[in-house]
């Protein structure tokens, strides 16, 4: 199988061109070549295929082989290879996700796409739908019990489900312990992305994140939106804030007017390979 692996702000994918041919049993060769010691090392895997409503189309699996519905790093590095690669000449394209259609602008310059931006869509406030079980019309700073401590959490769906709560120091977190209870906690019936923000001032935040199924990531671009539609409903923030993730920063526009989240930042390539799957196909 013929790989890029990529990276949006430290958080790096293996991903396939799929426009010809599909990859079988994404599940399990996420969880292969995701592996970084036996495998090529990711936080997943993500497959660029054809689409009927939009230009491309996303799948994307989680480093455990769980699919998730949408990926902002994702979406963004996708835009980087569909136009370096040659599979599109324009600057403007569309990508269906199982979390919406998705719509991106690229910067280029000297033939590479140096910047991102893109137009999230709406979050989603509402508990059964993010799904969260705490709240009635919305989950904004309601008190949960998380192994044995208490923390207030907002919660917003971005198409996929994040957990936001706002900490005094994002770099004393023992995350490798405490995400995993975030995730599998009862409240979150498909489990939960977990934000970790301390507001530095009201333009910017600092962030950690716990991805569901695939741990702690270096950034997340879902998670960067989810924060600041939580920063704004807890009037913490402006609506137009950066967010200093561990592996770079994004730059995010929460327009309520129009009811979106605009996500801007930057993609890389890293390497490009093969890698044999066949005792996975
Ligand atoms: N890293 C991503 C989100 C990936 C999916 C997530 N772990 C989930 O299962 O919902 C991003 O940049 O948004």
């Amino acid at each position: 199988m013929k790989f890029t692996k990529m990276h949006g702000c430290g958080n790096d994918y293996i991903y396939v061109n799929c426009m010809e041919k599909m990859v079988k049993n994404p599940e399990k060769v996420a969880i292969y070549v995701s592996d970084r010691h036996f495998g090529i090392g990711s936080d997943g895997l993500i497959l660029i295929c054809p689409s009927k409503v939009a230009d491309f189309r996303m799948a994307m699996y989680n480093a455990d082989g769980s699919e998730g519905k949408m990926c902002g790093n994702g979406v963004r590095c996708i835009a980087k290879y569909v136009y370096e690669y040659g599979l599109t000449d324009k600057d403007k394209i569309s990508i269906e996700t199982k979390g919406g259609i998705k719509y991106l602008d690229l910067t280029i310059e000297d033939g590479k796409v140096v910047l991102v931006k893109v137009n999230m869509g709406a979050p989603i406030l509402e508990p059964k739908q993010i799904p969260v079980t705490i709240g009635t019309d919305r989950c904004v700073n309601e008190a949960i019990t998380v192994d044995g401590k208490e923390y207030y959490i907002t919660c917003v769906s971005m198409g996929n489900p994040h957990a936001v709560t706002f900490v005094d120091d994002t770099d004393s977190l023992p995350l490798e312990q405490l995400g995993p209870h975030f995730e599998k906690h009862e409240a979150f019936p498909d489990r939960v992305n977990t934000e970790f923000v301390q507001v530095l001032n009201r333009k910017e935040v600092k962030m950690r994140v716990w991805e569901r199924g695939s741990g702690e990531t270096l950034a997340c671009g879902t998670g960067t939106c989810a924060t600041v539609v939580a920063c704004v409903l807890n009037d913490l923030t402006d609506h137009e804030i950066t967010v200093h993730l561990l592996g770079g920063d994004l730059y995010l526009n929460y327009d309520e007017n129009e009811d979106t989240v605009w996500m801007t930042g930057p993609a890389a390539v890293i390497c490009d390979g093969e890698i044999d799957i066949s005792g996975l196909e």
